[in-house]
């Protein structure tokens, strides 16, 4: 999944965004994509000099030059928030310089960037093309290329704990037996706490006990954006033989379909084919079926008649294992394997403190410890806790509120009737806009999030419009108007007043 945050506070979003992405990565060391990206980078270098462009830049962020703006992909919204303070006036100096003019900059979280790094990063991945995987039998519409392309998260590095061992076992089975009991399974959860890697883990595992399997993975952006390609070059024979002869279908981000018809009924016919030939079916989405709005009821019935099992933030001693996990990872990739191993591990109190202190999601406790080894390997020096503590000062402080966003939102869009994926996404309509405007005030209201902040967490909206949402909502306080809105239930009239005491009430809970 990408997501976009724009450093100059004025947002650019296109539904094809990654469409229109032009070039390729050249090579791990180099993540840039067109000369122009190139020419900026090294300015860039040139600027920031290469010891910091090694360890902010290289590895770990990935220059996109398109239509007059520069995109840098992130692992992770700390390395958006980071880079974004840290360097964002030696980026608009390196792009004026490289390309003469001022490209709007943007912040792209970019899951690839995120995965654990164990080999070079899928070139079609930054492509104009999509880039589903599959292996086994030939595909008739991918190129070549394609079928090379190995996932590279997998079940042997995902760990389990209370809120993940269902949908874990769940994966294994689905790995171990051909005709599982789980079928579809269809996995969900909030941002960044594992669901991706279990479903990148069951392709690789597929690929392990039964080779000759052959399975197909995509997002369901990847789906939609080539079955529309299929209509336009007439080879909807090609894309329907190639979705539907499959022996296991992956989808991520199914929530994407969501008000696309066209794209629903296409999905629902590969889905009954692929299902009645006996083969599997695995979809994950941020949202269970039923709260996946405008999403056919055909779909649904189909999504739960299956295995439903939600990924829920991991608890403490999962998240230990998990930073234990991570922290070795980066500790080799920043200082070297040697250093490693002559102690150069994080402390177990390190361990424990960030465990401790970020709570939210796997996403965040990476980009907690990502910053904390490239701080230390910065200055040369030793990850103690005193420098956890105060590197990651601002950090904790800033994802430690009394309420996270995500119990704000949830509670938000439970209470009009509405999806997690209706606030982030752009639809205008009266009820998600009301619950976008209140999930907003209320996050300003509970939590220190800057506008800025707030309006990247909740779909890359900018922070003016969070700035709007949160005077209407002040405004329907001001006078107590009535709030209308469409629920499941009907049309529904309360106080705003009422409202706030409502949500407020809920969150509490
Ligand atoms: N239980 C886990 N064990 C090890 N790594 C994990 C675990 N859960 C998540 N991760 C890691 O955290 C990062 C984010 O996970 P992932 O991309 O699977 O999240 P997601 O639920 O698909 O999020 P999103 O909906 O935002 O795409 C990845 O690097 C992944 O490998």
């Amino acid at each position: 999944m990408k997501r976009e945050y724009v450093a100059d506070k004025s947002l650019i979003i296109s539904a094809d965004r990654e469409m229109s992405m032009q070039g390729t990565i050249t090579d791990e060391g180099s993540r840039t994509a067109g000369p122009g990206a190139e020419a900026i980078a090294e300015a860039l270098m040139g600027r920031i000099g290469p010891q910091k462009y090694k360890i902010w830049f290289q590895s770990c962020a990935r220059f996109t030059l398109a239509d007059g703006c520069l995109k840098i992909g992130v692992p992770n919204p700390f390395m958006a928030n980071w880079l974004e303070s840290h360097f964002l006036r030696d980026i608009k100096a390196a792009a004026q310089a490289a390309t003469g003019g001022h490209p709007q900059i943007s912040f792209v979280i970019d899951s690839e960037l995120s995965e654990p790094r164990r080999g070079p990063v899928s070139a079609t991945s930054a492509a104009a093309q999509p880039s589903p995987h599959n292996h086994g039998a030939p595909s008739l519409a991918s190129a070549p290329s394609d079928r090379s392309k190995g996932l590279k998260l997998s079940l042997e590095t995902f760990v389990v704990g209370p809120t993940n061992e269902l949908a874990y076992s769940a994966a294994r089975a689905v790995v171990r037996e051909q005709q599982s009991p789980f079928n579809p399974l269809f996995i969900h959860g909030g941002y960044g706490v594992g669901k991706t890697h279990l479903l990148q883990g069951i392709c690789n595992g597929v690929s392990e006990v039964r080779p000759q399997t052959n399975w197909l993975y995509l997002s369901a952006e990847e789906f939609a954006n080539q079955f529309v390609m299929a209509l336009k070059t007439k080879k909807l024979e090609a894309f329907r033989a190639r979705m539907r002869k499959t022996d296991l279908l992956a989808i991520d981000d199914v929530h994407f379909l969501a008000s696309k018809p066209s794209t629903q009924e296409e999905f629902l016919h590969t889905f009954n084919t692929i299902n009645l030939a006996g083969k599997q079916v695995i979809l994950v989405s941020d949202a269970h079926p039923k709260m996946i709005g405008q999403l056919s009821e055909k779909l649904v019935n189909r999504f739960v008649s299956g295995m439903v099992v939600k990924i829920d933030p991991p608890d403490f001693p999962t998240r230990c294992a998990i930073c234990r996990q991570f922290a070795e990872r980066m500790v080799n990739t920043a200082f070297g394997d040697g250093r490693a191993a002559q102690g150069g591990q994080m402390a177990e109190s390190v361990i424990r403190f960030v465990a401790e202190r970020v709570r939210t999601n796997v996403r965040e406790l990476e980009g907690a410890l990502l910053k904390l080894v490239a701080y230390a390997a910065l200055q040369n020096g030793k990850i103690t806790l005193a420098m956890a503590q105060s590197v990651l000062a601002e950090h904790i402080e800033r994802c430690d509120p009394i309420v996270h966003v995500c119990d704000i939102e949830s509670t938000v869009a439970a209470y009009f009737g509405t999806t997690l994926a209706s606030l982030h996404s752009a639809k205008k309509d009266r009820t998600v806009s009301l619950a976008r405007h209140f999930s907003m005030y209320l996050t300003r209201k509970h939590t220190k999030m800057s506008s800025s902040e707030v309006g990247r967490a909740m779909g890359n909206k900018n922070h003016a419009t969070v700035l709007v949402a949160c005077k209407k909502i002040e405004a329907l306080l001001e006078r107590n108007e009535d709030v209308h809105w469409q629920s499941s239930h009907g049309h529904k009239v309360v106080k705003a007043q009422t409202v706030l005491m409502d949500l407020e009430d809920g969150i509490a809970r």
